[in-house]
């Protein structure tokens, strides 16, 4: 009777396994039907497994794709297709002239709170009601305000860079930028005074980094390999509300927050936080009564959970991006001793009184300062394979047909450092962005994508110029930067997710400058 039960269960699985096989082959010949070239696919894996191998990174892999099966290629991650496309006029076509039929990124394999209520994970219609309502949070005049909290954590930064001037220590840039960073952005969306960069052991920053070097983790593997396996995660994590220990620390904080003000309504707070609340359901009805509130459209509010979602997205999206640019664009001032000179004469002419606090309106004057973070952000783009998009329908693109569902990956690695759009393309020069060279270049406008473009690019492309801006005409303003010997150079990178990391820290050794005197512009 057992060995009876044994051989139907076997059959049974056997039968299943056949069935799946034959599903998943069918799928990895997405490629073949729609006559595009690919990387040959592991049945369970597809290219997934060569994608996260930990001795290359991402990016060395999709260019050596690239340069074998051309500007349009197909590559599997089990058996969901991935297009990647650097032909700039389908670019252009996919992110900003047919938007309408690729406005979503492709769905998560595990649809779970609160990501899929964020600008990141919403859909369609949603997601263009909240975008629309989160944009002007990060509007010139609401960035203005918000350059006063920035320099409040970077003179902490500076402090920082003095006593290792005082000891003589060099310091690694990239986790001191991060604690910068992470303390801007809690103050400025979470409305957490936190001090992570004087704690390197802070809860939160533990936390937010551990999530994102494990945010593409076992369980993601497992639902990409198998989608059903993503189908129950999702079920799960929602009902049981199983978050993270960052997420879940992030929420708490938000609801008390939120609450706080709410009872403390004449207070009025600048941060991105209070602004979402402006268009808070919630405030709204307790403004204009339940009935006023019900013939507002929907789509002029948002929801708790949707302020909380997005709060806990601008920390993410705001944390590792600003602290990458930060840092790479020093490794290369510290490289090219001629710009960090000429950047210093000019941050110099423009603040004239060095005592003075750096404002929004001085960092604006100045034109190298936004030419050299502008090439900084072309060689090394803080985030690499996000711009991503998905069908919504058949969509002739080129000479391409792509399905309706395909995921489709814009690989701005490749096009920033491809030598037919940027001549000499590894050599750092920042006067490819200088107004002469602009006025009279015939470059394609989809050749650079640091915040991507469109309707869907970075909604905090200004915020995280700004702090960068002001973080970097600070501290050229006070320091000389050399590499130090202990940084491996050129660095090597890592990309846990989506954003490259220098893998093992850039040190500098950092000089004060003689207090400098000023001079006219
Ligand atoms: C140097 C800093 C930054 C870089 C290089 C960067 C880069 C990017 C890129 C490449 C995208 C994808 C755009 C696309 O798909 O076309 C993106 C999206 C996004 N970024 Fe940033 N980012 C930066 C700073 C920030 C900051 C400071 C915030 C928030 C405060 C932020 C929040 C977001 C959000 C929410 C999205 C998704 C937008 C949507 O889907 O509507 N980013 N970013």
């Amino acid at each position: 009777m057992l060995a009876a039960i044994i051989v139907i269960l076997l059959t049974l699985v056997g039968v299943k396994l056949v069935q799946w096989v034959r599903i998943r082959r069918y799928e990895q010949e997405f490629f073949k039907r729609i006559g595009v070239p690919y990387v040959k696919p592991h049945l369970v894996f597809g290219s997934n497994h060569i994608l996260r191998d930990r001795s290359n990174t991402q990016m060395a892999v999709i260019t050596k794709w690239r340069e074998e099966l051309g500007e349009v290629f197909g590559f599997f991650s089990g058996g969901r297709p991935s297009l990647v496309v650097s032909d700039l006029n389908m670019v252009r076509q996919i992110l900003i002239k047919d938007f309408h039929l690729f406005s979503n990124r492709p769905s998560m394999v595990i649809k779970a709170e609160p990501v899929i209520t964020t600008l990141v994970g919403l859909r369609d219609q949603r997601w263009k009601d909240v975008r629309a309502l989160l944009t002007p949070t990060f509007s010139m005049t609401k960035m203005k305000l918000m350059a006063g909290i920035m320099n409040e954590k970077i003179d902490t930064l500076l402090s920082i860079f003095e006593e290792h001037v005082e000891s003589q220590k060099t310091i690694e840039l990239y986790s001191s930028f991060q604690g910068m960073t992470l303390d801007v952005i809690c103050e400025c969306a979470l409305a957490i005074k936190s001090n992570c960069q004087r704690n390197q052991n802070d809860k939160l920053l533990q936390a937010v980094r551990g999530f994102l070097q494990n945010a593409v983790n076992n369980f993601i593997m497992l639902a990409i390999y198998f989608p059903f396996f993503g189908m129950l995660l999702s079920v799960l994590s929602n009902k049981l509300a199983f978050s993270g220990r960052m997420t879940n620390m992030i929420v708490k904080h938000l609801k008390q927050v939120i609450k706080m003000r709410r009872n403390n309504v004449g207070e009025k707070t600048v941060d991105v936080l209070q602004m979402m609340l402006e268009a808070s359901e919630t405030i709204i009805e307790e403004k204009v009564g339940k009935e006023a509130l019900s013939a507002i459209p929907s789509r002029k509010v948002l929801s708790d959970n949707e302020i909380i979602a997005n709060a806990w997205v601008f920390l993410l999206g705001g944390f590792e991006t600003t602290a990458n640019a930060l840092t790479f664009t020093c490794y290369l001032l510290s490289k090219h001793k001629n710009y960090q000179d000429q950047l210093y004469h000019e941050i110099i002419s423009v603040v004239k009184d060095p005592t003075c606090a750096v404002t929004y309106e001085h960092v604006s004057e100045m034109k190298l300062l936004d030419q050299i973070l502008s090439e900084s952000l072309r060689l090394y783009p803080p985030v690499v394979t996000f711009i991503i998009r998905e069908a919504s329908e058949d969509t002739q693109v080129g000479s391409v047909t792509i399905p309706k569902n395909t995921g489709i990956l814009i690989p701005i690695w490749d096009i920033h450092r491809d030598p037919k759009h940027w001549p000499d393309p590894e050599k750092f020069d920042p006067s490819r962005f200088s107004a002469s060279s602009k006025a009279n270049s015939t470059r394609h406008p989809m050749a650079y994508l640091p915040f991507g473009a469109g309707p869907r690019n970075c909604v905090g492309m200004r915020f995280g110029q700004l702090e960068a801006k002001l973080a970097l005409a600070k501290i050229i303003l006070n320091y000389e930067l050399d590499l130090a010997p202990e940084t491996e150079d050129p660095p090597p990178l890592t990309v846990p997710s989506v954003a490259i990391n220098p893998a093992r820290g850039i040190f500098m050794a950092l000089r004060r400058r003689s207090t400098p005197t000023p001079t006219n512009p």
